[in-house]
């Protein structure tokens, strides 16, 4: 499914570590699982269709060494008692939790005014509402428990480079601004039980899975987005994850409240959708605005 992991990380950074990794099945979550089992980590990978979480195990258990080990949960993240069952999961195989990915998200293609209310929450609990249900979740019933503050958790919430909105998919713009200011809110309330809390925005990643949602409509949006992307090719999960598997581990012991991007030199900004031509309707109220200066 996925070449090798690119991180440069000892052997064994992770051995003895617990991990959850919602959206574990496919695509960015795949890779992650993957380099931190070749870590030495205990993952737990969840998501909503086990059958897809089963084959992932199996081919993920492959890349295993030094008592790393891939467990499977079925969990729908935008349902509490699922979210709860999770975590019990989690700390009976693992024994612990050290990190947690908040991973599993997505949306649908659709202009501001055709979302329903219905999607456009069903939206913002799959992307915002799982985040905080799960990292609470885990806060309250282990980093909070530790005695020693040395024991550290670390939480790394994957949103969107949408700094500047996210036309066509709006409702995904306006949940992922929401992560990210809540994982300021976290990352400050709860620095003093050692735990971190750090985003992830990826710019335009090419993953098998998620693009498949999307249909024919991702080959033209790829072929007009290519070339305004400063790098002019897309990422690919092994390039996240190397961040992720990063500000997951001890070396990324110094930050917290941070949101960075993996996204080929687009700043974190907007995926430069083009807008559909519109006859240049905000003309210029004070004078003429040359001919050459309009579409
Ligand atoms: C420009 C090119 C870019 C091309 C691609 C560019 C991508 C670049 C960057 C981003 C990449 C990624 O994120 S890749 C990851 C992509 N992966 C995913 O999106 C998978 C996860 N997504 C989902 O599961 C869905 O989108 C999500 C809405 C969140 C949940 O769907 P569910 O069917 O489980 O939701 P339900 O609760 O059953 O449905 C609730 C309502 O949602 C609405 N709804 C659900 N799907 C809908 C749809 N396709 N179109 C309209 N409306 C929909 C309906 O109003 C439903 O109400 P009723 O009608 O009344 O029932
Ligand atoms: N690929 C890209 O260009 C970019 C991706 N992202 C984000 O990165 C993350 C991973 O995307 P990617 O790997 O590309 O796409 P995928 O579609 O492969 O990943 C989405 C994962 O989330 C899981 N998921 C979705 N909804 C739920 C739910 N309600 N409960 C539990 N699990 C759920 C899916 O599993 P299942 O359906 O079995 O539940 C799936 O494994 C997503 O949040 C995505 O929005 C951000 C920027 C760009």
């Amino acid at each position: 499914m996925s070449s090798l992991a690119l991180t440069p990380f000892k052997a064994g950074l992770f051995v003895g570590k617990g991990i959850i990794v919602t959206g574990g099945g496919t695509g960015l979550g795949y890779a992650i699982a993957k380099e931190l089992v070749s870590l030495g980590a205990k993952v737990v990978i969840a998501a909503r269709r086990i059958d897809v979480l089963e084959a992932a195990a199996s081919e993920l258990n492959k890349s295993s060494q030094r008592g790393g080990k891939i467990y499977v949960c079925q969990c729908n993240v935008r349902n509490e008692d699922d979210i709860q069952k999770l975590v019990t999961f989690a700390l009976e195989t693992m024994g612990r939790i050290d990190g947690l990915v908040n991973n599993a998200g997505g949306q649908f293609v659709s202009p501001v005014e055709n979302i329903s209310a219905r999607g456009f929450k069903a939206v913002v609990e799959t992307n915002l509402l799982s985040c905080f249900m799960l990292s609470k979740e885990i806060y309250n019933r282990w980093w909070s428990l530790q005695e020693d503050s040395k024991t550290s958790g670390s939480i790394v919430n994957i949103i969107l480079a949408n700094k500047n909105g996210f036309p066509m998919m709006a409702h995904s713009g306006a949940a992922r601004a929401g992560v990210e200011n809540l994982t300021k809110s976290m990352a400050l309330e709860w620095i003093g039980r050692g735990v971190r809390v750090n985003c992830v925005a990826p710019g335009i990643i090419y993953t098998e899975s998620g693009f498949a949602n999307y249909g024919e409509m991702a080959g033209a949006f790829l072929s007009s987005v290519l070339p305004c992307i400063p790098a002019h090719r897309c990422g690919t999960a092994e390039e996240v994850s190397s961040l992720v598997v990063f500000l997951l581990s001890d070396a990324a012991v110094y930050i917290t409240g941070q949101n960075m991007g993996v996204d080929g030199g687009m700043g974190q900004g907007t995926i430069p959708l083009r807008p559909q031509d519109h006859g240049a309707s905000l003309l210029p109220v004070y004078g003429e605005l040359p001919m050459k200066a309009r579409l």
